[in-house]
């Protein structure tokens, strides 16, 4: 059964999608069967951010139009992407109740699900919320996107859905024990990851291509591996993370340098 993760926020624009996307493909990358799930109904942009050439998608398995397995791509390492279309159209027709039932369908066939969710409070939110195992909250480093955040946080809570975390996304020049403290005490979990703002993080936006494998050794690269390294329980060992890439173990981390330092 797969785990099934939600990423959520309070406002847009936190970097949920540049996030989750990439956390996916690093735990692909890991070896691990993972699927990314568009439920961003309403602006889907995961299809854009792999560069797929979508035809089916899940409004139209939302809709009861199509099979899931026709609307399932293949991305970097295997990753697997079910993303939303993007006509308001495919949007009006989608019927984001549907969701629970395609979860039922794919769970046995991943190690992870990742929900990449719509910002603000309404049911495309609040659905995937309550179908998933854990939910991590991704913020920037600025009050506003603190508070918003933990909103999200408090409905999850609110359907006894754990958050497994807090990522503090485009942090400029370190994240000071200050706002550090105040997000811990907030939140009342712990912050598992702190991203930098990275323009390796905008370049390869244009080239429509995870930052994990366009730039695998930016220092973004490097915190979202680390995330998915947690994720996938092999945190004891992440000496394939060093900036150097040197001394890998041999074996699995033999195996994911290669992939992680390709040049
Ligand atoms: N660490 C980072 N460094 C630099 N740019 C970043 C970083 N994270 C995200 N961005 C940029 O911020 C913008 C918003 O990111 P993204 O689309 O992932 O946010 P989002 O939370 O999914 O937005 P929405 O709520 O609108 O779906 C993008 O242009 C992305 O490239």
């Amino acid at each position: 059964m797969a785990s099934i993760y939600t990423f959520a926020s309070g406002k847009g624009g936190t970097g949920k999608t540049t996030v989750s996307a990439n956390v996916a493909t690093a735990l692909a990358g890991m070896g691990r069967r993972v699927l990314i799930i568009d439920t961003d109904l309403g602006m889907a942009n995961v299809g854009l951010f792999f560069s797929l050439n979508i035809n089916k998608t899940l409004h139209d398995v939302l809709a009861g139009d199509v099979d899931v397995r026709e609307a399932i791509y293949e991305g970097p390492y295997g990753v697997k992407i079910l993303p939303a279309g993007y006509t308001i159209k495919g949007y009006q027709k989608a019927n984001i109740k549907m969701l629970e039932k395609v979860l039922d369908q794919l769970n046995r066939e991943f190690d992870f699900i990742i929900m990449d969710t719509p910002s603000g409070i309404n049911p495309n939110i609040i659905i995937p919320l309550k179908l998933s195992h854990y939910v991590i909250v991704v913020m920037n480093p600025e009050i506003t996107s603190i508070t918003d955040s933990l909103k999200t946080a408090t409905i999850a809570r609110g359907y006894d859905v754990p958050i497994s975390g807090v990522i503090v996304n485009r942090i400029e020049n370190g994240l000071s024990q200050n706002l550090r403290n105040k997000i811990n005490e907030s939140s009342g979990v712990d912050i598992i990851g702190e991203i930098p703002a990275d323009v390796a993080i905008q370049k390869s936006l244009s080239l429509q291509k995870p930052v994990v494998c366009n730039y695998p050794t930016s220092a973004a690269s490097f915190s979202l591996k680390r995330i998915a390294a947690q994720m996938a329980g092999i945190e004891s060992d992440p000496t394939y993370l060093n900036e150097t890439g040197s001394q890998p173990k041999k074996g699995f981390f033999q195996r994911i340098k290669g992939i992680f330092f390709a040049q």
